[in-house]
C-alpha cells in the first residue's frame, strides 16, 4: 500500500531532495523504496525531468529505514526523555538526524550507532551545519555487535527488525542507565507493555519485566514516517528497575525458555512430559548446584517470540539420559517434580498468567528440591550477542 505522509517538514525535504539528492549515488534495490514513498515506476519521473541533478536515496526496508518527520512526534520523544544538559545519549539508528540533532540540542553528547555508510555522510553533514559535530560521536557498525560506551540514556527510532535483540542487549548489557525512550513496532511494545493474562504476554516481557519497567508514552502513525510502513508505531519509556531479584540469569532464562515454549499449556502439562523429566534430570545431575552468572546477562536472554504450542523435539541431551539412568531412578525424578508443581499449586496453571513473583516462587521451590534449569546450547553467537533471536514482529 502506497501512502503519503501527512507532513514532510521543510529540513527533511531539502535534506533528502535538494542537498542529498546531489551527493548520492543511486543503488537500486528489489527492496528498496524512493524517499517520497512512491514506487519507482510511478509520477516520480515528473520530478526528476524538474530537477535533472537530482538523484534518489534508497531507503532499504532490510534496514528497518523509515524517517520520522513529524516533528511534534520529535519533540515529544526528547520531552518525554528528560535529558539534561549533562547527559550522554546513545541513538540507535540516527538515520538521516532528524531526531539527532533534537538531541545534540538537548544533551552534552550524542553517541549515535548507524549501520549505513550513506546515513553516516548525511548526519555528518548536517550535524556540521548545525555546528553540533563536537558533541556527536558516531559508531559506523551494526548495533548488535558493537560494544556501547558509556551512555546515561538512550533515545531512538530504531530499526523494528531488531527490536527484540537490542531491547535485551540494553537491559541485560553491562552499562547502567537512566532509562531508554524507544519508538517500537505497535504491536512489539504492547509485547513488552503486556501483563499476566494479556494475550500479548509472552517470554520476553517477563525476561524485560525481570529487570526495568516499561511505560506507555504514545501511539504514532504510520503516516508520520517516510516513506510510510505498513505498521503502527509506539514510544515506550524503559527504566531500569533499582533492585533485581537475587536469580541466576542464565537459569531464569532457561526456565522462561521451558515454560514459554508453550505458554498456554498448563505447567503440569509442559513439565511432566517424559522427554522433560529426563532432560531436567540430566541437567540437575550434571549441574548439582547452581550455574554461575555471566558477566553479561544478555548472553542467556534470546527473547525470541515464544512458540506457542510448539512441539519441540527430543534433545540429544534427553536421549543421552534416558540411556543413563534407570527407570527407578527417573521416575522418583518425576515424583519431585510433581511434588514441586502440587505444593505450590502450580500444576494446573498456566505460564501465560504468571507473574514474575510466580515464576521466581517456582523456579526457587524447583531448586531447593534440587531441580535445575539450563539451556541446552547456546546460540553461536552468544558470545557476543545473544541475538540469535529474530523478532517476529
Ligand atoms: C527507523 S530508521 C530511523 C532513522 C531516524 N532515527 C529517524 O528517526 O528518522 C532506522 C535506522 O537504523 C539504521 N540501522 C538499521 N539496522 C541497524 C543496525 N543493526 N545497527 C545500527 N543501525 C541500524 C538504519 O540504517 C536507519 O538509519
Amino acid at each position: 500500500m502506497l501512502c503519503k505522509p501527512k507532513r514532510v517538514p521543510i529540513e527533511l525535504t531539502r535534506l533528502i531532495f535538494r542537498q542529498q539528492q546531489r551527493q548520492l549515488s543511486s543503488k537500486s534495490s528489489r527492496h528498496s523504496r524512493r524517499t517520497d514513498g512512491r514506487d519507482r515506476d510511478d509520477s516520480y519521473t515528473g520530478k526528476r525531468k524538474q530537477n535533472p541533478e537530482a538523484h534518489d536515496l534508497y531507503l532499504y526496508k532490510s534496514k528497518g529505514q523509515h524517517i520520522l518527520t513529524n516533528p511534534r512526534v520529535l519533540d515529544k520523544i526528547v520531552i518525554t526523555s528528560s535529558i539534561k544538559t549533562t547527559d550522554t545519549v546513545l541513538e540507535i539508528g540516527p538515520g538521516t538526524g532528524n531526531l539527532t540533532l533534537r538531541l545534540l540540542d538537548a544533551a552534552k553528547e550524542v553517541v549515535a550507532v548507524e549501520i549505513d555508510t550513506r546515513m553516516v555522510e548525511i548526519l555528518n553533514k548536517r550535524v556540521a551545519e548545525h555546528g553540533f559535530q563536537d558533541k556527536l560521536n558516531v559508531i559506523r557498525k551494526d548495533a548488535l555487535r558493537t560494544e556501547f560506551p558509556q551512555f546515561d540514556l538512550v533515545v531512538a527510532n530504531i530499526p523494528y527488525g531488531i527490536s527484540s535483540p537490542l531491547v535485551t542487549k540494553l537491559v541485560y548489557g553491562m552499562n547502567p542507565f537512566r532509562s531508554a525512550t524507544l519508538l517500537l513496532q505497535k504491536e512489539f511494545a504492547r509485547r513488552l507493555l503486556a501483563k499476566p493474562g494479556d494475550s500479548e504476554f509472552n517470554r520476553l516481557a517477563v525476561n524485560v519485566k525481570l529487570v526495568a519497567e516499561v511505560e506507555f508514552v504514545m501511539d504514532v502513525s504510520k503516516r508520520d514516517f517516510l516513506p510510510c510502513p505498513k505498521v503502527d508505531s509506539s514510544v515506550v519509556i524503559i527504566r531500569p528497575k533499582a533492585d533485581i531479584p537475587d536469580v541466576n540469569l542464565q537459569e531464569w532464562s532457561a526456565f522462561t525458555r521451558t515454560c514459554f515454549n508453550k505458554k498456554n499449556r498448563t505447567l503440569g502439562a509442559i513439565l511432566k512430559q517424559k522427554k522433560k523429566v529426563l532432560e531436567l534430570l540430566r541437567l540437575s545431575k550434571m549441574t548439582g548446584s547452581r550455574t554461575e552468572t555471566a558477566d553479561n546477562g544478555c548472553e542467556y536472554f534470546e527473547c525470541s517470540s515464544d512458540s506457542d504450542d510448539s512441539e519441540e523435539g527430543e534433545s540429544d541431551e534427553g536421549r543421552l539420559c534416558s540411556s543413563s539412568s534407570s527407570e527407578i531412578e527417573v521416575g522418583l525424578f518425576k515424583e519431585k517434580v510433581i511434588e514441586v508443581l502440587n505444593s505450590e499449586g502450580f500444576d494446573k496453571k498456566r505460564p501465560s498468567k504468571l507473574s514474575n513473583e510466580e515464576l521466581l516462587q517456582l523456579l526457587s521451590s524447583f531448586n531447593q528440591a534440587g531441580i535445575y534449569f539450563h539451556d541446552q546450547a547456546k546460540s553461536k553467537n552468544a558470545k557476543n550477542v545473544a541475538f540469535a533471536a529474530t523478532d517476529s514482529s
